[in-house]
């Protein structure tokens, strides 16, 4: 059956700010507590979806999640009214209510596992909202993610949408950012592609020292139970821990794939030619690899750059598309490899480069951005049509931007009550143009 892949990008909310909240991400632990801007934040990701949507891309919008988390704050033990419990939390911990008001939703390859009907044996798309049980500020995303991707996906016939795995290292989960499709057409039954960095029921894997390794393998091996997907189709690979000891903390910091091309550092994978070598033989052998050696790229320059947090798309008229940051540009080493790489024809067509600055210094390139989801004309069709982005829905959201969203934010500011009624105004009128329903908890 035809299908094209969708890509819902995250909407960054109205908290945005550098909190240095993610130990082993270099980027937001090098830019904590400088000042943000979420306007420019939003309307960066914003300007990012809207060309792609331009270049006949299916492109969503990703609803923000309700930041400063109040619900959370309650649970943990501060009562009175919204205003009091902000302020006791923030006179508490600065840092516990820099993680209950982060912004990090809005990297969405980080917001569920995703997989296409044709490779499901009940024939649905299936949801797995990600636990991201790694991170405090992170592990309470997982019920409201569940319920916007109810909201945007609503036809049970056709969306299979599970809970999150059970909460606990043992089952940590960063969703998509740590798993890929491969395919020859995307309405193809396809090859799923699980990276993990350790595991946690197994003593004789190596694990790195001296970051986490936040995927296990045992989550991705429940995903795709649940996920009713074909044993000879599903391959699992381990990240080399090294690299995650260098700044790795996902595999899409070094590793993109679309259709049958993977495009990654010679360092990504542990046993690198067993795995190569097992995807090839899953895909019949339509597979190919576009492999970075260290001398050309060192994994320092790919964290730095975010080279490989690149989307790689296959555009309408053909052409495959890598959209990359700015920041490649602005490193020779990479920028002379990538322009050497288009030159050679390589399967690589064409560059399109994004500032994306406000979400790259808290390591969030072009593909934590963005939640990929292959669909077939019926289940486009199935689609909440709200959330897809369109020339109307371009400037009704840059104008909702410039109406709610400050310009400037320190981590100071998170305590402000001014700053929830802000946040809340502004995604309760977000629900309402994305016809999301009560999704928030200050809405039910
Ligand atoms: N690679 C992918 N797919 N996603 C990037 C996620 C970045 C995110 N950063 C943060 O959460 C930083 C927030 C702060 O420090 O304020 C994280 O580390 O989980």
């Amino acid at each position: 059956m035809k299908a094209i892949e969708a890509n819902f990008d995250g909407l960054v909310g109205p908290t945005h700010n550098y909190s240095g909240l993610s130990f082993g991400n270099v980027a937001s632990g090098s830019n904590r507590a400088q000042a943000s801007n979420p306007k420019m934040a939003a309307l960066q990701g914003l300007a990012k979806m809207k060309a792609l949507h331009d270049m006949g891309m299916t492109q969503g919008v990703f609803a923000p999640q309700e930041r400063p988390d109040i619900h959370t704050l309650r649970r943990l033990g501060f009562t009175g009214s919204d205003s009091d419990v902000l302020t006791a939390a923030g006179k508490y911990s600065p840092g516990m209510l820099a993680s209950c008001s982060s912004a990090s939703s809005m990297w969405t390859a980080n917001a569920a596992t995703v997989s296409p009907s044709a490779d499901s044996a009940d024939g649905r798309v299936h949801f797995t909202p990600a636990n991201l049980i790694n991170k405090f500020h992170r592990s309470i995303e997982h019920n409201t993610t569940g319920r916007i991707l109810a909201a945007m996906f609503p036809d049970e016939t056709r969306f299979a949408h599970h809970q999150a795995l059970p909460e606990s290292e043992y089952f940590g989960d960063e969703g998509a950012a740590n798993h890929t499709r491969f395919c020859q057409e995307y309405g193809d039954a396809g090859v799923q592609f699980f990276v993990y960095g350790r595991a946690a029921f197994r003593g004789d894997k190596p694990a790195p020292v001296k970051y986490p390794a936040r995927q296990t393998l045992e989550a991705s091996e429940a995903i795709a139970r649940k996920h009713l997907l074909t044993q000879e189709r599903v391959v699992y690979a381990q990240q080399n821990p090294d690299v995650i000891d260098q700044g790795v903390f996902h595999n899409d910091v070094i590793a993109v794939g679309n259709r049958e091309l993977m495009f990654c550092h010679e360092q990504a994978f542990l046993n690198q030619h067993a795995v190569k070598d097992e995807l090839t033989a899953a895909m019949g052998g339509a597979f190919s690899v576009i492999e970075v050696p260290t001398n050309r790229v060192s994994v320092q320059d790919a964290v730095k750059s975010y080279l490989f947090n690149s989307q790689l798309l296959s555009l309408p008229n053909g052409e495959t598309l890598l959209v990359i940051p700015e920041e490649c540009q602005n490193n020779p080493a990479v920028w002379d490899y990538l322009s050497e790489l288009v030159e050679q024809g390589r399967g690589i067509d064409r560059l399109q480069v994004f500032d994306l600055r406000q979400s790259m210094q808290n390591g969030g390139g072009p593909a934590c951005l963005r939640l990929r989801v292959v669909l077939n004309d019926a289940e486009r069709e199935a689609t909440n049509s709200s959330v897809l982005m369109s020339d109307s829905l371009f400037t009704t959201l840059n104008g909702w931007v410039e109406k709610h969203y400050r310009d400037r934010l320190l981590v100071d500011d998170l305590a402000d009550p001014q700053l929830l009624m802000e946040s809340r105004t502004a995604l309760d009128e977000l629900t309402q143009i994305l016809n999301l329903g009560s999704v928030y908890p200050f809405q039910r």
